[in-house]
């Protein structure tokens, strides 16, 4: 063998050069391990990190399940590294309960993360890393006109509000295209169609603006979701292995380009609505958003004030939060409807009983419906199709449940976790609406409904939530009153999850039928 240098006293270069990687490695190692905490606190538990790669090889393709496996063995908190940076994961209901809402603010702000600052130039609402005052400014100002833009009555209809009519309108329209598809060709793409219509209620929210379903421009642009997901999904690589920011990659590419034309498509409508504001009266959230964020006082501590780009960048987020998340939920129900015909028929005897035929469900039967309630809120545990929040990062030290943790360290939370976690859930990988029911079956039990972690908690609790719940169960019961949902026959439905921000099921054509003869509309 040949020695690559010369020899010192006997021992070879390459002795000498093996050695030295073998001690670099070892004392990495061990200064991985040897951590200096605060006395009266613990250090944060977790599985040994490789050097360079650290726990990456662990997450498998579904980090969630992954992680929640590492919990078993770690607790509630635990540190894993992925690449060369340290994550803090949290699981368990009470401990996410103390984390985000007892030390809501040192849980409140993003990390610094590659993907993070393509969305929006770094400037969006929900992923930018800035968590103070413009922060604060920007999502009071997005919060109070989604608040405001929900109450707003009907012009058209008496005792529904505008949110409603739009909803109701799609969800109307969605029923004629289904029936319409299986009446040329005997099945249908179920998503294929619900994204365009989910995301004509957000632009008719937020632009005042609805599209086609033949709009090729528009149905490209929001089923172009699949790939922001996967690339915005938390534990990234990218994010956290520099150098795999530089290689190409097709998820990355697309990102970029998706980032692009979302921006595109948003800072169009919202420069219109600049040019066209009638300052006495709001059509839409942008005009709201606009509106407000010219007087002086946005928040009651500060002046900030918001430039025409920031405004851009709600408009955006909101935009892009609202029809992906209403879809994939919509979309899984139909899954499960279809899996358990079972329970599509109990929510339909209840529609019958409750609304009848004559005319459509409203928002005010909601408290009527216990069982169709039970069966989404069965849905968004059991699909748990947000699996992590967005991930957090810490503002300053802290502790949680004795472990010392760092100012700064990206924090992932585990929704997927609670939703399954055998000590909040009887039989938790059943599907059974049943046990979100009170004992007579005529009310939703409180407790158990509140222990569904699907909009996250605390300071980044989801702005949408209300009008994504409005959304839900207005679409699914004006769907359900009119039409029977059924799979192909002898169609095996393969119910996994693709992991993402937002997980998704594979795609499947459905068929289906009208219950009665079609409903004139309003
Ligand atoms: C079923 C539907 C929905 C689900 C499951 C969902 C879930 C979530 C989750 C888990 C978060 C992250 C919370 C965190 O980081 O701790 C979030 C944030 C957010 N959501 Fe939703 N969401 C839904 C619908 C909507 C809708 C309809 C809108 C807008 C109209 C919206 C707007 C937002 C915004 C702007 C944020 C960022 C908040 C912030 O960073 O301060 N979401 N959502």
């Amino acid at each position: 063998m040949i020695n690559l240098l010369s020899s010192f006293g006997g021992i070879s270069a390459t002795e000498v050069f093996i050695a030295w990687v073998f001690f670099s490695i070892f004392f990495l190692i061990i200064k991985t391990y040897k951590k200096n905490v605060p006395k009266g606190t613990m250090p944060l538990p977790g599985p040994m990190p490789l050097p360079l790669i650290g726990n990456l090889l662990s997450l498998s393709k579904n980090p969630h399940l992954s992680l929640t496996k590492m919990s078993e063995t770690y607790g509630d908190v635990f540190q894993i590294q992925i690449g060369t940076k340290p994550v803090l994961v949290l699981s368990g209901l009470e401990t996410l309960r103390q984390a985000l809402l007892k030390q809501g603010d040192v849980f409140s702000a993003r990390p610094d993360l590659f993907t993070f600052r393509l969305v929006a130039d770094g400037q969006s609402l929900s992923f930018s890393q800035d968590s103070g005052e413009v922060w604060r400014a920007r999502r009071r100002l997005a919060q109070n006109s989604l608040k405001a833009f929900a109450k707003s009555p009907s012009l058209a209809f008496s005792n529904i509000t505008l949110v409603e009519e739009h909803i109701s309108k799609e969800a109307e329209y969605l029923i004629r295209q289904f029936n319409q598809l299986i009446e040329e060709n005997g099945e249908f793409d179920h998503y294929r169609y619900l994204v365009v219509s989910v995301a004509n209620v957000i632009c008719a929210m937020c632009f005042g603006k609805r599209y086609s379903h033949d709009d090729q421009e528009f149905v490209g642009l929001v089923n172009l979701t699949d790939e922001f997901g996967a690339a915005a999904a938390s534990g990234n690589p990218a994010d956290f292995i520099p150098i795999l920011q530089y290689l190409p990659s097709r998820t990355m590419k697309n990102f970029i380009e998706i980032n692009k034309k979302f921006a595109s498509f948003t800072q169009n409508i919202v420069q219109e609505h600049y040019r066209t504001i009638d300052k006495n009266a709001i059509r839409d959230i942008t005009d709201s958003l606009i509106q407000h964020s010219e007087e002086q006082k946005l928040d009651e501590n500060s002046n900030v004030k918001l430039s025409k780009q920031k405004i851009v960048n709600i408009v955006n987020d909101l935009f892009g939060a609202g029809f992906d998340t209403v879809t994939t939920a919509l979309s899984w129900s139909l899954m499960y409807l279809v899996v358990y015909p079972d329970i599509q028929e109990k929510i339909q005897k209840e529609l019958d009983k409750v609304i009848g035929r004559e005319r459509r469900p409203k928002l005010s039967d909601r408290a009527q419906l216990p069982y169709t309630e039970a069966f989404i809120l069965e849905m968004l545990r059991h699909s748990t199709f947000v699996p992590f929040t967005i991930p957090h990062c810490t503002t300053s030290d802290t502790v949680l449940n004795g472990y010392f943790i760092p100012k700064g360290i990206c924090v992932l939370i585990n929704q997927w976790q609670v939703n399954h976690d055998p000590q909040l859930w009887k039989d938790p990988f059943s599907f059974c609406p049943e046990r979100f029911l009170n004992e007579d079956g005529s009310s939703i039990n409180k407790i158990e409904s509140e222990k569904v972690m699907t909009f996250g908690l605390g300071k980044r609790r989801c702005i949408g939530e209300a009008i994504a719940r409005m959304e839900v169960f207005l679409f699914l019961t004006i769907m359900l009153q009119q039409m029977q949902f059924f799979r192909q026959d002898g169609e095996k439905l393969d119910m996994s999850a693709q992991y993402g921000l937002t997980m998704k099921h594979k795609r499947f054509h459905l068929t289906a039928k009208l219950r009665f003869p079609m409903m004139a509309t309003d």
